[in-house]
């Protein structure tokens, strides 16, 4: 099957109702709409605060509650997402990037006309701006330059598409399903690990993640293990409250490595699908952190063999080469199964999501593309390259017969 016609098959997903014009520019009012419309998902500070206010007040105590319940039981209703509006939400938390980053191949494209080395060194240097990472750039760029000759391709129109298939084939060589979470079979208890420096949305993740997995029909404990940092544990139980599922927590400065193995038996005991865990994200000294992670695994490990089954990295997206770095050094303290980055909606350089493929070769498992709830998605290359280059693939898309 062709590139483009796998791409728009994941894009608006097969069997679904879709209108063959549906790839039109008038979709970017759709994705508007169906942002503003999910207000129940809305989550930020504000919501937070809101919520811990009716978790203290002790005469609205019930009421509270029952807003709790109702907001479950919307949670619990919560239509499934067509793939087309998973595909929209990529292309609306990638305008940052694509603003930035479309307008200048695009202004390239416009100034060049012909393919030349001129041509390919402007791009290079695009593309290194957007973050994607030398290592990435040049392999792309090598890539292009054969297909170009191969293919006598001479006009610089039609580029971002080919840019595209190859980003896609780049990112996704030789491996497979690297984006699924290892979940336990049915009645088994999957543990998840996160790690993570704090202030990157370490939290906020695992509350969008919890959600998640519960719309999915599973039971989700969570631990709060970031013992260290103040408020970290109310914010945990916030989160909790939110989606309705049971923390388990000590007081401040606890030992996490306890506060977790509780959360192990807790999470036995209700019988649960997933637990997710907390940790502290300090990092000022490797030794520590590796030493205070060791001990946290092995308590898992001592529990439920083969456990933990995840241990996600959460990295802002916003912090650019930075982020890099905190991989490094977790990924040297711990056995890193997977990123999730966060904020990628809130930056210009997206291309950090290929840099992190390449540099570190662990899978970005999940992406934050906004503040709402379901704003988390897995990460989907083709998806990915969508939001990048939305327009130039539209005039593609629509080319392929269905
Ligand atoms: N725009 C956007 N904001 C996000 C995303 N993920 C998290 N945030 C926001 O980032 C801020 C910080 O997130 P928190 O989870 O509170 O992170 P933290 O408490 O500072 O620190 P940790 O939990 O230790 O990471 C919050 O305002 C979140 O709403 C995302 O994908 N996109």
């Amino acid at each position: 099957m062709s590139f483009f016609k796998r791409l728009k098959e994941k894009l608006i997903g097969s069997g679904e109702e879709v209108q063959k014009d549906q790839i039109s520019h008038e979709n970017d009012q759709t994705a508007e709409n169906e942002v503003e419309a999910d207000e129940l998902t809305l989550v930020n500070n504000e919501v937070i605060e809101k919520a811990e206010e009716q978790i203290q007040a002790p005469v609205a105590e019930n009421e509270s509650e029952n807003q709790l319940v109702v907001q479950d039981e919307a949670v619990k209703e919560e239509k499934k997402p067509s793939a087309w509006s998973i595909t929209q939400k990529f292309k609306a938390g990638l305008a940052k990037t694509r603003d930035s980053f479309t307008s200048k191949v695009n202004d390239l494209v416009a100034r060049y006309r012909k393919v030349d080395e001129d041509f390919f060194e402007e791009l290079e240097e695009v593309l290194l701006q957007a973050d994607v990472g030398f290592e990435t750039v040049m392999e792309l760029m090598d890539k292009l330059r054969f297909e170009v000759q191969r293919k006598n391709i001479k006009d610089t129109e039609g580029i971002q598409a080919l840019i595209s298939e190859k980003l896609v084939e780049i990112y996704e060589a030789g491996e497979e399903n690297i984006t699924e979470l290892n979940m336990q079979p049915n009645g088994e208890l999957t543990v998840i690990l996160f790690v993570g420096v704090n202030g990157v949305g370490k939290t906020t993740t695992i509350g969008k993640l919890a959600h998640r997995l519960k719309s999915q029909g599973k039971t989700v404990v969570l631990a709060a293990g970031d013992t260290f940092r103040a408020g970290a544990i109310d914010q945990l139980q916030v989160w909790g409250d939110r989606v309705g599922c049971e923390v388990v927590k000590q007081s401040e400065g606890s030992d996490p490595a306890a506060v977790i193995y509780d959360a192990i038996s807790a999470a036995k005991k209700r019988g649960a699908d997933v637990l997710i865990c907390d940790t502290a994200g300090r990092l000022q000294n490797k030794v520590n952190l590796m030493k205070e992670l060791e001990k946290v695994h092995r308590v898992i490990s001592r529990e439920i063999p083969n456990a933990p089954h995840e241990v996600l990295l959460a990295l802002d997206a916003t912090t650019g080469q930075n982020a890099l770095i905190q991989a490094q050094t977790f990924k040297e303290a711990t056995n890193v199964t997977g990123i999730v980055l966060t904020k990628l909606d809130g930056t210009a350089k997206g291309g950090i999501v290929l840099a992190i493929r390449n540099k570190l070769h662990i899978p970005v498992k999940f992406v934050g593309l906004g503040e709402k709830m379901d704003d988390l998605q897995p990460f989907d290359a083709e998806r990915y390259v969508y939001g990048l280059f939305a327009e130039g693939l539209e005039k593609e898309l629509e080319k392929v017969e269905d």
